[in-house]
C-alpha cells in the first residue's frame, strides 16, 4: 500500500472563516508550546492574525476567496503539507464555496489529519503522533493513472 510520510515536524495549514477567527487564535494562543514545534501555514488573513498572535511566523498563501484554498488544495496534493485545521463556518455561505468544498475533498483523497472543529483539532495535537513520523497510508491511484481511454 502506498504511503506518504507525515514527519515528525509537522507542517500544519491553518484556515479560519470570519466568524470563526477568533476561536482559531483563542485556539492556537492555548497550544501555542505545541505549535511551536511545528511549521504554520494559513491563508492570508488567518495567517496575519495567527502570526501577529503567536509570534511566531506562518507562512501564507493568498487570502481564501482570492485563491487561498485553491492554493492549500494544491500544496496537500503535491505533499507540502501534513495537516489541516479548518474552522469553516456552518452558519454562512461563502462566495468561495467550490473552492472550500475543493479543499475538503483534497485532505480527504490524500488522507491528511483534518481538523474542522475545536474538539477535533484539540484530539489532533494531544495525539503522540505529532511528534513522531507518521506512514499515512493513501489510495493507490497508479491504475486510475494508467487507465486506457477512448476505446
Ligand atoms: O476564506 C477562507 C477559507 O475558506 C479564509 O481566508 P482568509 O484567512 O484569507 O480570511
Amino acid at each position: 500500500m502506498p504511503t506518504r510520510t507525515l514527519g515528525a515536524r509537522k507542517r500544519i495549514a491553518l484556515v479560519a472563516h470570519d466568524n470563526k477567527k477568533q476561536e482559531l487564535i483563542e485556539w492556537a494562543l492555548h497550544n501555542k508550546t505545541i505549535l511551536a514545534k511545528h511549521r504554520l501555514y494559513g491563508t492570508g488573513t488567518t495567517g496575519t492574525m495567527i502570526e501577529n498572535a503567536l509570534d511566531q511566523s506562518v507562512n501564507k498563501f493568498l487570502s481564501g476567496p482570492l485563491g487561498g484554498d485553491q492554493q492549500i488544495g494544491a500544496a496537500i496534493a503535491e505533499g507540502s503539507l501534513d495537516m489541516l485545521i479548518f474552522f469553516w463556518d456552518p452558519m454562512e455561505a461563502q462566495p468561495h464555496d467550490p473552492d472550500i468544498k475543493a479543499l475538503l475533498r483534497l485532505a480527504s483523497v490524500w488522507n491528511i489529519p483534518i481538523a474542522t472543529t475545536r474538539s477535533t483539532a484539540d484530539f489532533i495535537l494531544t495525539s503522540h503522533l505529532m511528534n513522531e513520523d507518521y506512514d499515512c497510508i493513501i489510495v493507490d491511484f497508479s491504475s486510475y493513472i494508467k487507465r486506457v481511454i477512448g476505446h
